[in-house]
């Protein structure tokens, strides 16, 4: 699939599934926003210029998604350095390895600001601009696994993402007349940053000892391999391309087969 003339801006791009995600939108021929926290800068300077060495343009915006203000401005600033908006990929986000017992308000309250609110921020940000540039586009958030099923130790994790199948359910019904789609995707097990985390809190917490409960997690899937980043954004071009411009509200597993539908 290729596209020209449109812009993409992914946020968490500085590292993991945001930067497989920024790479595979920059091929199908997107000019990307790269946004990030401020500490990711030389990673995104990283991801920028691995765009441009396949030709298209990249700037890197830093934006604290969980701030209303910094996402209206990285959507600002991705519009006026590109030349133009045409879709938001929610993708950034953390996780949260604590029993349940143990989540505290502060908990609850951290991880419902950055894998929740942003994605509000990130749906009013995008459609703003979207109706200032008189045009439709399309919003794509990061779901998971978790947002389908409750994961023991992932609790707080997995009701930030299920509240984030609900907002894309919820925002694709609202934004259809405006012809824009609303979708998500929902990877498994990827092997990031975030699962380096994973594996190394359940194993201060369950006593294996280090990569085994990645291990555990990944005999589990059907086709028998952990997923990587460019899995995950093969679904992500499907979405921001005009192959599914009839498709929205959908939360789609990407997880090789650990969850069924
Ligand atoms: N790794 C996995 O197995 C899975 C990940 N996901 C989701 O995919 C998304 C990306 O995850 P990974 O790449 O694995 O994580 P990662 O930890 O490797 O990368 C996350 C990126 O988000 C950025 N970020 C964190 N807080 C931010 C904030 N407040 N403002 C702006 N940027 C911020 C980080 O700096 C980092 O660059 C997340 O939403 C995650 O929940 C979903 C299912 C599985
Ligand atoms: C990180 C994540 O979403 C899971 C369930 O592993």
């Amino acid at each position: 699939m290729t596209v020209s003339n449109k812009v993409a801006l992914v946020t968490g791009a500085g590292q993991g599934i945001g930067r497989g995600i920024a790479l595979r939108l920059a091929q199908d021929g997107f000019d990307i926003a790269v946004a990030d926290l401020d500490f990711q800068a030389e990673k995104g300077a990283g991801v920028v210029a691995e765009i441009e060495a396949f030709g298209r343009r990249a700037v890197f915006v830093t934006a604290d998604v969980s701030n209303r203000d910094d996402v209206f401005a990285a959507v600002d600033t991705a519009a006026e350095k590109l030349g133009g908006f045409d879709v938001i990929v929610n993708n950034a986000g953390i996780a949260q390895v604590t029993p349940m017992l143990e989540v505290t308000a502060d908990d609850l309250e951290k991880i419902f600001r950055i894998n929740v609110n942003s994605v509000v921020w990130g749906i009013q940000a995008a459609v703003a601009k979207l109706d200032e540039l008189g045009h439709a586009g399309k919003i794509i958030n990061a779901a998971s696994i978790a947002a389908i099923q409750g994961f023991p130790i992932l609790g707080a994790y997995s009701a930030s993402k299920f509240a984030v199948r609900g907002i894309t359910q919820a925002a694709a019904q609202e934004l259809a007349p405006r012809g824009i789609t609303v979708n998500a995707y929902a990877p498994g097990i990827v092997g990031t940053g975030m699962w380096d985390l994973i594996d190394e809190k359940l194993s201060a917490i369950n006593g294996k000892p280090l990569g085994q409960n990645l291990k555990e997690n990944v005999d589990g899937i059907a086709l028998g391999r952990i997923e990587t980043p460019e899995d995950v954004a093969k679904i992500v071009s499907f979405f921001a391309g005009p192959d599914s411009d009839y498709v929205t509200g959908q939360v789609l597993l990407v997880d090789g087969g650990m969850l069924y539908n």
